[in-house]
């Protein structure tokens, strides 16, 4: 009887090159290829996010170890810092816990590191320990993870590509394709013409009817991100991304009251728990969401996050996260369609966004996939991944 199995141990690992840090990949790659960032106004971080730091905290693994000896797991972005607020902090809410007991776990975790946390790094954490307690559940009681939460509402879910090439992803199946903006606003007036050129340019090649989206990266301020949001409008932009810092909700607010109602404007994938998409929601700043299940506070805190949205017709458009994500928009009416990084170094061939760290990782096909019956997230650990475990406790 499941219930009556409780958590005998958790432990915390770290992993280098590519997985959930999917930014630490090598230097021929077109994700760290010029993009702008809050960091491009120093010419000297301008050309690679490496060179600032986007990768420096690599991969967490957090498993979860039932009393019968069933295992779970779950990664994130979070490294070693992670792992010590795992093994040094948090085990204690877990450890003896009941394996069902997943909400009361999560208030705990959030709870007790309210003092040092409350998003970023330690929500990443959290979601990592509630996905896993989530892929052990399910390895439990034996099934996957989307029958535990209601269930498939539709047979296979449909991917927008992000990537360097739209062009490409239009030829693979996607619905659309995301690129990044390579120029911020200390690049001028000529940064701003060469990203409206490089979209017209793609809309060309993509022709009329394929959904085009820029990701700003939090690069922007609100003059630009009006002036280029109304630029690329010209050439069929359905949304500008992250256009602004996360914490700057009024900016949002203004630049979706500037920009027109058919250029959405969307943000979520650095927020994080109910409170924080609370107040994207009512400050009214964006036209869907895209939370980050790896980052937001896990399965846990995004079907609450969901459920807010729901409430107010907004979609829930996950960021990323692989299986993780796939096994929740499977499951909700208002995410109808989801993302899938293209991490080939050239976007021109579709891989496991989480390379190479997750055997049997599934991908989108014609860019539509339908969620693995494998019990839990249906993913192993590659055991060719070499796994440290700094702060064993
Ligand atoms: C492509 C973007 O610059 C980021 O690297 C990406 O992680 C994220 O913003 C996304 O929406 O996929
Ligand atoms: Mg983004």
């Amino acid at each position: 009887m499941t219930t009556a199995r409780t958590i005998r141990s958790v432990r915390a690992f770290t992993v280098r090159g590519g997985g959930a840090d999917y930014h630490d990949q090598r230097d021929d790659h077109w994700i760290d290829d010029h993009i702008a960032t809050p960091m491009s106004k120093y010419p000297e971080y301008r050309q690679s996010r490496q060179s600032f730091g986007i990768n420096v905290l690599g991969t967490l693994v957090v498993e979860v170890e039932a009393d019968d000896g069933t295992t779970g797991f779950a990664v994130t972005t979070a490294g070693e810092p992670g792992a010590y607020i795992v093994e040094r902090h948090l085990a204690r809410f877990v450890e003896g816990a009941p394996v069902t007991a997943i909400e009361r776990i999560w208030d705990q975790l959030y709870s007790a590191s309210l003092f040092y946390g409350r998003k970023g790094l330690v929500l990443n954490v959290i979601s990592a320990i509630d996905l896993a307690l989530w892929d052990l559940l399910g390895k439990l009681r034996r099934e996957p993870v989307y029958a535990l939460i209601g269930g498939a509402v539709r047979d296979e879910q449909v991917f927008y590509a992000t990537g360097s090439r739209p062009d490409l992803a239009r030829k693979m199946g996607f619905i659309g394709g995301k690129m990044p903006v390579r120029h911020g606003p200390a690049e001028g007036a000529e940064g701003l013409a060469a990203t409206v050129e490089r979209f017209a340019a793609m809309r060309e090649e993509v022709g009329p009817d394929f959904w085009l989206m820029a990701d700003c990266w939090m690069s922007l301020d609100l003059d630009y991100a009006t002036r280029l949001g109304l630029g690329l409008r010209e050439h069929g932009l359905r949304w500008i991304e992250e256009a602004l810092p996360p914490d700057d909700y009024w900016g949002y607010a203004e630049l979706r009251k500037r920009l027109p109602p058919d250029v959405l404007v969307t943000t979520g994938e650095h927020e994080a728990t109910r409170w924080g998409f609370r107040l994207l929601l009512e400050m009214g700043c964006c036209d869907l969401i895209q939370p980050d299940v790896n980052w937001c506070g896990g399965l846990t805190e995004l079907l609450k996050i969901s459920a807010l949205a729901d409430s107010r017709g907004v979609l829930v458009v996950p960021h990323g996260s692989s299986v993780y994500s796939y096994h929740f928009a499977i499951t909700r009416h208002n995410s109808p369609f989801s993302e899938f990084l293209m991490m080939h170094p050239q976007a021109s061939e579709v891989v496991p966004m989480f390379s190479p760290l997750l055997l049997d990782e599934p991908v989108p096909v014609n860019g539509r996939l339908r969620v693995p019956d494998t019990p839990g997230f249906g993913v192993r650990l590659n055991p060719e991944c070499a796994l440290a475990r700094p702060y064993e406790h």
